[in-house]
This record gives C-alpha cells, sequence and structure tokens, in this order.
C-alpha cells in the first residue's frame, strides 16, 4: 500500500488517539538519517508464499504449527521470541522497538530483516536503538509520509503492519497466529490499538480478495461501517 492510499485511515487514527502527525514526522526524521535505503527483495520472494503473520496473543504458544506450515514467517515484537525459543525460524521482525528491541538488534546482526517503526512516541528508542541495527538488515518505517529510506506500506500496530508488508510483496495467502482481539488480559489502550488492528486487517482482506480466519469473531458489518466512514 502507498501512503495515499493509507492517509485517511491514518488521519483517523490519529484524531482517535490525539496522537501528532508533526510528531510521527519528526520521528520519522529522525530515523531518517540513522537508516539507509532497504531493498525489500532482500526479504526474500514472497510472491505467492503462505505467509504466517505471528502476533503476540498468549494464545500464540498454542499455536506455533501455523508458522511451522507456512512458507513464510513475519513476527510482530514479542512474538518473535516465542517463535524463537519454539525452534521457528522467522523471516522477518515487525517491531515498534518497545518491548524487545534487544532481539531485533540481534535478528539484524544474524541477517534477518527488521522492519523497524519510527512514531511520535518511541522516539528515545529509535535514537538508542537505530543505530545499533545491521543497517543492510533493517527497513525503517512511518505512518506519515515516507521520506528518505523510511517507508510506510500501511498499517499501525505491529501485526497488522506485518500483515500489510507481506500482502505489499505479494504474499499469496494470509495466515494468521497469536492473535486473540477479545484478551481479557489487555489494557485499555492496548484493546483500542486492537480494534484498530482488527479494522486494517478487515480493510487488507477487502482488498484482496481474501478471507482471514482470525476475523471470524469479530463482527465484519461493524468493521465495515467503521471503515466505509473513511475510505471507499
Ligand atoms: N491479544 C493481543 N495482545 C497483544 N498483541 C496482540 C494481541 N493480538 C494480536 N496482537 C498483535 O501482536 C502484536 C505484538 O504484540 P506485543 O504486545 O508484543 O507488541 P507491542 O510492541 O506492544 O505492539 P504494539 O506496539 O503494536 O501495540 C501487536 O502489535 C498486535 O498487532
Ligand atoms: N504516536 C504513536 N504512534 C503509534 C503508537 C503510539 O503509541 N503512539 N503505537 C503504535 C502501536 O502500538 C503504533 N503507532
Amino acid at each position: 500500500m502507498n501512503f495515499e492510499t493509507f492517509e485517511p485511515v491514518y488521519e483517523t487514527i490519529l484524531a482517535d488517539f490525539g496522537f501528532g502527525r508533526e510528531a510521527d514526522e519528526r520521528a520519522r526524521d529522525i530515523a531518517a538519517v540513522r537508516s539507509s535505503r532497504f531493498d525489500l527483495d532482500r526479504l526474500g520472494d514472497w510472491r505467492g508464499e503462505t505467509v504466517a503473520v505471528a502476533g503476540a496473543a498468549p494464545c500464540l504458544t498454542d499455536e506455533v504449527a501455523v508458522a511451522r506450515d507456512a512458507d513464510v514467517v513475519v513476527a510482530a515484537s514479542t512474538a518473535a521470541d516465542v517463535l524463537v525459543d519454539s525452534g521457528v525460524d522467522i523471516d522477518c521482525m515487525v517491531t515498534d522497538l518497545d518491548k524487545n528491541p534487544e532481539t531485533a538488534e540481534r535478528l539484524t546482526r544474524e541477517g534477518t530483516p527488521v522492519a523497524a517503526h519510527a512514531h511520535g512516541d518511541n522516539v528515545p528508542a529509535v535514537r538508542e536503538w537505530l543505530p545499533r541495527f545491521e543497517s543492510a538488515w533493517t527497513l525503517a518505517t512511518t505512518q506519515a509520509a515516507p521520506s528518505g529510506p523510511v517507508r510506510n506500506l500501511g498499517g499501525f500496530t505491529d501485526g497488522d503492519r506485518a500483515a500489510f508488508l507481506a500482502d505489499h510483496v505479494g504474499a499469496g495467502r494470509l495466515v494468521f497466529l497469536g492473535w486473540d482481539f477479545d484478551d481479557p488480559s489487555v489494557g485499555p489502550m492496548k484493546e483500542r490499538k486492537l480494534d484498530w488492528a482488527a479494522r486494517l486487517l478487515r480493510w487488507l482482506e477487502r482488498r484482496r480478495g481474501e478471507r482471514f480466519v482470525v476475523l471470524d469473531d469479530r463482527d465484519r458489518d461493524e468493521l465495515d461501517a467503521a471503515l466505509d466512514r473513511i475510505v471507499s
């Protein structure tokens, strides 16, 4: 997805959370001088492949087989640790550096791509961690307009950004593990972020003409109503 398509949804998310666009742009610019252009071919060829998108809900440990059976595995944030500890190699990690940046650093040093996200509320982490990463294996991302080496391929939370990344590079089928939109252990802020993740995955599902089983417990009409107020 390009930014022009994503922008109306981005604006709605900013308004919903009260986040500032300027703060995201400052974060992006800080990331831009600490990263270099990442050729998406370095992810490998995901075209037509079954890509497993791992979220970090507690159910992840029971669903690892989904990743084992997939062609490509993209892990969001702490899902990377759970999968690696379970003996599953991951092909990419997507993170906003707020929980396990050491894992992200190690992966880049081992030659596994990491999509590292800069936003208005993680600038200290961007400053601290991006320079430590192996730049050849780091894709810097923003939710604002792209600039220099910093890309925006769509999405908001780590997990849905992973799905948008897979879509962008031509994934054939997306399968999900470690997702729980009704997780009682999450706080109110995370709950609202997960609501956005569900809307964004519904948007992706519609655009791809695919059905994501992970959304079957959500009310698709409700997700559509929210989306239809924003996008056509
Ligand atoms: N029940 C859940 N709890 C947490 N994450 C979930 C859940 N279900 C799905 N996910 C996805 O897993 C991703 C990784 O979760 P984790 O809690 O490790 O990350 P995080 O760094 O706090 O993520 P974010 O900053 O995107 O909120 C989330 O971004 C979200 O997209
Ligand atoms: N400004 C801002 N942007 C974000 C934030 C956040 O807390 N603040 N959290 C995200 C996913 O958790 C993604 N983007």
